[in-house]
């Protein structure tokens, strides 16, 4: 499932990732890749465990936590911690590519499974040229460039890239979740079901058919997820 989820972050938590970002020293994104990945990936990073990166990490995790949507569709497990990252002059780019499907956390070396990919858009459409994430789907391309402070979730299995950005800068945050549910489509599912409980219960208030059905979402939920 790919999804678009709008204002991850608010107004006054872009402008402070934003300040925290302008005074950020990069380095050269091919560090923290793979093989494959390393050969097409040419863009920027920050150091992981730099002071910038860590206050950034915090500001992040503190909005994806009381976020329901995000959580409703992500079902997070583990998160590695979001890295940022910049694609401007030279560094530019991101080749197509697969994300390694175990990541370690680093300083504990935990392994993470990596379910689901997110990027979070940290600036405007305005400020840059291309930049689009384009990401394999079983319907064909999507082309996804959206608004500062916007979020994509989409399967750690697709093949992605990010086209060349030939004027400005594209900053985002990027990151992996290994969810309680491993299965996609099970994952689809249950955020489907989740969504359109809610939805009933906005329109029709309360019923004994809504508390079945809330009931059913969490036996599935019971059947499925590995906690
Ligand atoms: O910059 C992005 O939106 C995606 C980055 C990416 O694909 C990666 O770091 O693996
Ligand atoms: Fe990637």
């Amino acid at each position: 499932m790919l999804l678009k989820i709008a204002a991850l972050l608010s107004p006054a938590d872009l402008k402070q990732a934003r300040d925290l970002l302008d005074q950020a020293d990069w380095q050269d994104g091919r560090l923290t890749a793979g093989a494959q990945a390393a050969q097409v990936k040419n863009n920027q990073q920050l150091p992981v465990g730099s002071e910038s990166a860590r206050a950034l990490q915090t500001l992040l995790l503190k909005a994806l936590e009381g976020h329901a949507t995000f959580f409703s569709a992500a079902l997070p497990k583990r998160l590695l911690p979001p890295m940022f990252n910049r694609y401007a002059g030279e560094a530019n780019t991101y080749g197509k590519h697969i994300d390694q499907a175990i990541r370690y956390v680093p300083g504990t070396g935990q392994r993470v499974r990596t379910d689901i990919s997110c990027t979070v858009f940290l600036s405007e459409p305005e400020e840059y040229e291309g930049g689009e994430l384009v990401i394999a789907d079983t319907y064909g391309e999507q082309r996804v460039k959206l608004a500062a402070g916007d979020a994509v979730l989409y399967p750690g299995t697709s093949v992605h890239r990010v086209e060349p950005v030939t004027r400005g800068a594209r900053l985002a945050s990027f990151f992996w979740i290994e969810s309680m549910v491993r299965s996609d489509e099970q994952r689809r599912l249950l955020f489907e079901m989740d969504q359109a409980l809610m939805q009933l219960r906005g329109e029709h208030g309360e019923s004994d058919a809504a508390v079945q059905l809330t009931g059913t979402y969490h036996n599935l939920l019971r059947m499925w997820a590995d906690t």
